[in-house]
């Protein structure tokens, strides 16, 4: 098999699987949070046009990587580069301008505001107004057209997602399922990329579920890319083209999923055993 391991090799050289389709390069992160080392050298990378899958147990990093990559945390070491670019501990809202965007665990949409509304301010914490500008520059006079267009990108998202029928509704009456769908669309918003999406299926019922995946694959045609955190081993094996394990703040192999299916150590990382 052609899996890579990071455990205890050149963290760079461990996960070279690159061709001239990388998109995000992660390199050898560390991030300690008092005594514990949250990232140990966690390095991979994410080709363009592709679903990644990004697993592993428990504690093993996942999110910490996510926000590292997404500008939520900064790294005590180690490189973020995407679309050859470094982007290592911009925050939120320059990599979302830059085209990376991340959805998060808990759908974060405004309760108090209506699901159209949702979509039309700028997704929390990583697309600010600046973000906004960035996609649609002017002056003041042109706040107007501004409006239009982001209001007729908001209905795209509404009919693509199959939501529209709730836009007047407040989010907070959404079911979990609808709350997914609906931060993925504010998400989407602004076109990125790279998607980085933190367990986008948890809780959402099956119908819900085909819905969001089908969606993800007309998306991953048009041209974009996914990187997920998700813990159903066979949505991950069905759905994605690359794998990559983590465990203990490492990468522990990266590859299809056929290669990580019959990789040992993966087996004894999620069934807790030495994997050393
Ligand atoms: N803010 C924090 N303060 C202290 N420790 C943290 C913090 N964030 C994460 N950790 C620790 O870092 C390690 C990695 O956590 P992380 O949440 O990244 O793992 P994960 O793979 O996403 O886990 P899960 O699948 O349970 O969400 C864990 O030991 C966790 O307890």
């Amino acid at each position: 098999m052609t899996a890579e391991r990071s455990a205890g090799a050149s963290a760079v050289e461990a996960t070279r699987d690159s061709d001239a389709d990388t998109l995000l390069t992660v390199d050898s992160l560390r991030k300690s949070f008092g005594g514990i080392d949250a990232l140990n050298g966690v390095s991979f990378e994410v080709s363009s046009g592709t679903i990644t899958g990004l697993i592993g147990p428990n504690g093993a990093g996942k999110s910490t990587t996510f926000n590292v990559i997404s500008g939520v945390l900064s790294p005590d070491s180690g490189t973020v580069t995407f679309v050859d670019e470094e982007i290592t501990g911009l925050p939120s809202h320059q990599t979302a301008q830059r085209g990376l965007v991340r959805t998060f665990q808990l759908a974060r949409e405004f309760k108090n505001m209506t699901v159209l509304e949702n979509l039309m301010v700028a997704p929390e914490g990583q697309a600010g107004e600046a973000a906004w500008r960035a996609v649609f520059p002017g002056t003041r006079d042109d706040v107007r057209h501004q409006e239009e267009e982001i209001f007729e990108r908001a209905w795209e998202m509404l009919e693509f997602f199959d939501i529209d029928h709730l836009a007047l509704e407040n989010a907070g009456s959404l079911s979990g399922g609808q709350r997914k769908l609906l931060e993925l669309a504010r998400a989407l918003m602004l076109d990125p990329e790279l998607l980085l999406l933190d367990e986008p299926f948890a809780g959402v019922n099956p119908s819900l579920e085909e819905r969001l995946l089908e969606r993800i694959g007309t998306l991953r045609e048009q041209g974009h890319t996914f990187l997920l955190v998700e813990h159903d081993m066979d949505l991950i094996m069905e759905h994605c083209e690359r794998v990559i394990v983590m465990h203990q703040g490492e990468t522990l192999v990266t590859g299809t999923p056929e290669e990580i299916k019959s990789e040992e150590r993966v087996v004894e990382a999620y069934l807790g055993g030495d994997v050393a």
